[in-house]
């Protein structure tokens, strides 16, 4: 379903409201709850309104949907985005499931972050991010780690997508489509193209923002 909104702000505000409401509907059913947010350059604003919504945060577990192999110092830390503007306000007790910890490779660490992760799964809800070539999380089309992303058994996955700078850690295939809400947040003509072009496209392996298109009940959230 394709919720299209007036612009941006209006876009914001109408996913932070959808969001606190299962947030606060999950949370008189169960004493945690758990969200997964997407990183890069769309969600802040996002962030920054859900951030003061009144809700039991204590009781809310916060995770990343991927996380670039950066230490949370450096610029394109997905961590240090939602530190900075989720995580503060009402939200700053909201407990923050690692996605990063430092080492050379992501591999030196996987087993360590992916059981924290688990410990915190099934998502109740999960926001995701989409980019013009139809990844989403990191499961990037030009990755030779997609198919076993997809297909895995274990709560994450390192890539190493051609296309980008480093190694990536993201949920996957399974975790990403057993969330319980799943919204697609996505704004302007060049991603509602990639959005049209994955509904025609069909094969995951080439828009693996398929993982939860194909769930009717997921949302994608839009504005121009
Ligand atoms: O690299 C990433 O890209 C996607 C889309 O990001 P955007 O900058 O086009 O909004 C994002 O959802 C993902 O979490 C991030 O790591």
């Amino acid at each position: 379903m394709l919720n299209k909104f007036e612009d941006r702000a209006a876009l914001m505000v109408g996913l932070a409201a959808q969001v606190a409401k299962d947030l606060r509907a999950a949370l008189v059913q169960k004493e945690r709850v758990s969200i997964a947010v997407p990183g890069g350059t769309t969600p802040a604003p996002f962030f920054d309104i859900l951030c003061h919504e009144d809700l039991a945060w204590e009781r809310v577990d916060v995770m990343l949907t991927d996380e670039r192999f950066v230490p949370p110092t450096h610029a394109r830390s997905n961590t240090a985005l939602i530190n900075a503007r989720l995580i503060t306000n009402a939200a700053s007790s909201a407990r923050v499931v690692p996605f990063y910890q430092a080492a050379e490779r992501p591999e030196d660490v996987f087993t360590e972050i992916s059981a924290g992760i688990d410990a915190a799964l099934p998502l109740d809800i999960c926001v995701l991010g989409m980019g013009a070539d139809m990844h989403t999380a990191s499961l990037f089309p030009d990755s030779a780690e997609l198919a076993d992303a997809l297909a895995s058994d274990a709560p994450v996955h390192v890539v190493r997508p051609a296309s980008q700078p480093e190694a990536r850690l993201t949920l996957t295939g399974r975790v990403l489509s057993a969330a319980v809400h799943k919204y697609v947040l996505i704004a302007g003509p060049e991603k509602l193209q990639a959005l049209e072009q994955a509904q025609k496209v069909r094969d995951v392996m080439v828009a693996p923002i398929r993982v939860v298109l194909a769930d009717p009940k997921t949302q994608v959230f839009f504005a121009p």
